[in-house]
């Protein structure tokens, strides 16, 4: 028998991030058995850093730098990612080579289990979970009287503190769930309308090193996926280079039209502002270019 050609596969160690590669690398050897894939996880500084905001510690790098390091040391051909961990530029040598195609987009909220969703009378505020300033932005709305507090760890961890009765509710990506396994801890839908999802929410990134032959990823890849991640990457760049202040940005395909919806916070004014734009897909970044300049002089002027 021949011998398979073995690749080596990063992923942090989180159950949630094994769970996507191992989805991403099931699909690849449907259409490869003649391919071998090894799995090799990692602790990033990302899941380390457990009791402040990632906003203030430095951002989207920390979840995969240490996964960098090992691509381009050689220690593993490619490695997944969740789109929207990852910085709006790939460092040198080391560019995105393929996305998946999106999972289910919104955010949604959870409940504790068993627990009957807290009615608003008794008395004290309903504590919404999440440590996303996206996410509370959007949610003061829907949830005017509600209190927001910190959570942070990864899903699991986060379901458990829900469940141990530290939140009312918390907030999550919908895809993380369901890959998990947890669809039926779903609650409530959020729609883009209502909370606009991260940059690249439910879209998997293989990261791969410049110069090496990734055609056997060609099965994967979604062209959509680059449109619409695309058109979201380029506004959240225009706007601020993945730094601390919230965005949000949704992109569909609709009649072969890309429709952009974005939210912008203003850190000097403390105005944010929220709108949509439409365009050719072939157009994406530009289209969230454009989309980004119009938010920005409207969060500025605070129209
Ligand atoms: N920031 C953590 C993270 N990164 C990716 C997902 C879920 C999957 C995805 O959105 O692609 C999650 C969990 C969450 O936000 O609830």
């Amino acid at each position: 028998m021949e011998e398979r050609r073995v690749i080596r596969v990063g992923s942090r160690e989180s159950r949630l991030a094994v769970e996507q590669t191992m989805l991403l690398l099931r699909k690849i050897e449907e259409y490869h058995p003649e391919l071998q894939f090894e799995l090799v996880t990692m602790k990033t500084t990302g899941d380390m850093i457990l009791d402040r905001s990632l906003d203030k510690v430095g951002g989207k790098g920390l979840f995969v730098k240490e996964l960098d390091k090992a691509l381009r040391g050689g220690q593993i051909d490619f490695s997944v990612h969740s789109l929207k961990d990852m910085p709006m530029e790939q460092p040198e040598g080391m560019p995105i080579v393929a996305l998946s195609r999106r999972g289910e987009p919104r955010d949604v909220l959870v409940y504790p289990r068993g627990g009957k969703r807290r009615r608003p009378e008794d008395g004290r505020p309903f504590r919404i979970g999440t440590s996303s300033e996206r996410r509370r932005l959007q949610l003061k709305k829907l949830f005017p009287e509600a209190e927001f507090l910190l959570i942070r760890g990864n899903v699991l961890t986060r379901l458990k503190k829900l469940d141990e009765g530290g939140y009312d509710a918390i907030v999550l990506a919908a895809a993380g769930l369901i890959r998990l396994g947890l669809e039926e801890r779903i609650d409530a839908y959020l729609e883009p309308a209502q909370v606009i999802p991260a940059a690249g929410q439910a879209v998997l990134a293989v990261q791969g090193r410049s110069g090496e032959d990734y055609s056997y990823l060609d099965c994967i890849n979604d062209e959509d996926a680059w449109q619409t991640a695309g058109a979201e990457r380029s506004f959240v760049k225009k706007l601020n280079g993945g730094c601390s202040s919230p965005i949000a940005a949704y992109a569909e395909k609709k009649h072969g039209q890309l429709c952009l919806q974005g939210l912008f916070f203003d850190e000097e004014t403390g105005r944010h502002s929220v709108g949509s734009i439409e365009g050719r897909s072939e157009e994406a970044e530009k289209l969230g270019e454009n989309l980004a300049d119009a938010l920005r002089l409207e969060a500025a002027a605070g129209a």
